[in-house]
């Protein structure tokens, strides 16, 4: 097992990545201070649940814990209000205190919604991340919870840091290759961001990822939190440089709610947003090259790089306006200056970005 810390001073945490960890969750909420009368409750989803819910109540039971589990449909669709309010209820009707402590079970999208009803009831009680997919490397990490409104992504939410992150790479195993790809995407993200060696070392492991090969997945992921837990220790409430995170993001959220939640899977929108900040870097005048290598790179781990056609132009423009990168009536864009390094552009024309929707439409099809 490896150790990562996120350093926020008083509410720094581990992230702990390795094999077998999740009949150690038990053991380590003990160590974690969770005491034994409070009830846990665990959030997971119906794919993630029947694999591996039951090890993590046998782990928990071990301690001597009484937990309770709300298993929500599996898909972004879940990342609701409406999924919310039905989670809040289960854990008052289990008694829920304020010592006691959420655990989510799954991706992204348990991670955002349980975090966020963590965060809110009885405004705030304990946290624990247990990332199942590869994209949740990224979404465990920094204190980001929230869920979706239909017109905006992740419109209501807040800042509310785990106690700490399992991440158990065994249950990778068990990932469809579409998640394994979209969930790639963020990882060569943190390249893109920060680390140009990174960014090329994905391209040429590629088939190594895909395939899951223990050795570069394990690399990947380690370096991917890493890369994450700097720039969140830096700047834990996106005061400024940790919107660098965002690259992508501004085109790729919009991907995701014009086309209804869960057509493109998050990776895959923000692959299409990322070729689309790698275009507005050459219209700001950076080398073309940097679009070149983007595309080769998101293209080596099956992503898409294009747009369908039927994507309309004004209802992605108008979903940017809805988002929190829209501030002062103007438009923020994460632009790469080279691979590996970024700058915060916070006045981006929008003729430039609709000429850039046009282009990502050109070639029809993303695959
Ligand atoms: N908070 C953040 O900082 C942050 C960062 C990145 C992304 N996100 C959010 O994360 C979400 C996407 O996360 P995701 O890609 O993990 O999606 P997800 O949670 O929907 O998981 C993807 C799919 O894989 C299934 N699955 C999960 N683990 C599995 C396993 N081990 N074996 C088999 N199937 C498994 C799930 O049931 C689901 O169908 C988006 O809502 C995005 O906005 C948040
Ligand atoms: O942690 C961050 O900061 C990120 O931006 C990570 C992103 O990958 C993630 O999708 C995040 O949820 C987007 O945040 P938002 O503030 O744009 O909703
Ligand atoms: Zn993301």
């Amino acid at each position: 097992m490896r150790s990562i810390t996120v350093d926020l001073g008083e509410r720094s945490y581990p992230i702990h990545i390795g094999s077998g960890l999740l009949r150690k969750i038990g053991e380590r909420c003990r160590e974690a201070g969770i005491p034994l009368r409070s009830p846990l409750l665990v959030v997971s989803d119906s794919e993630v649940a029947p694999r591996y819910l039951a090890e993590v109540e046998a782990s928990l039971h071990e301690q001597g814990y009484s937990v309770v589990s709300h298993v929500i449909p599996a898909g972004e669709a879940s990342k609701s209000l409406t999924v919310y309010e039905e989670v809040i209820t289960t854990a008052i009707q289990a008694g829920l205190d304020r010592s006691s402590a959420v655990l989510a079970l799954g991706g992204g999208v348990v991670g955002d919604l349980a975090g966020f009803v963590a965060a809110s009831y009885m405004r705030g009680i304990g946290f624990i991340q247990i990332p199942t997919t590869i994209l949740a490397h990224d979404s465990s990490v920094g204190g980001k919870v929230a869920v979706n409104h239909p017109l905006a992504k992740n419109m209501v939410g807040a800042f509310y840091q785990p106690m700490m992150v399992l991440y158990d790479l065994d249950t990778l195993s068990t990932l469809p290759p579409r998640q394994v790809s979209s969930g790639l995407a963020e990882v060569v993200k943190h390249g893109l961001i920060l680390d140009r060696e990174f960014a090329y070392w994905c391209r040429e492991h590629a088939e190594d990822l895909l395939a899951l090969d223990a050795e570069a997945l394990g690399y990947a992921l380690e370096r991917g939190c890493a890369i994450k837990a700097v720039v969140v220790g830096n700047d834990e409430r996106e005061q400024g440089q940790r919107a660098i995170l965002n690259l992508g993001h501004t085109i790729g959220h919009a991907i995701e709610a014009v086309g209804g939640y869960g057509k493109f899977l998050h990776g895959e929108a923000i692959a299409i947003g990322m070729a689309g900040s790698a275009l507005l870097a050459a219209k700001l005048g950076r080398d073309q090259a940097i679009y070149e290598d983007t595309v080769s790179m998101l293209s080596a781990l099956s992503l898409p790089v294009r747009l369908p056609a039927e994507y309309n132009e004004d209802e992605l423009m108008d979903a940017m306006m809805h988002d929190k990168k829209f501030k002062e009536g103007k438009m923020t864009f994460i632009v790469p200056d080279s691979i590996g390094a970024v700058s915060i552009v916070n006045d981006v024309q929008q003729s430039d970005v609709r000429e850039v929707i046009a282009q990502l439409k050109k070639e029809g099809s993303p695959w």
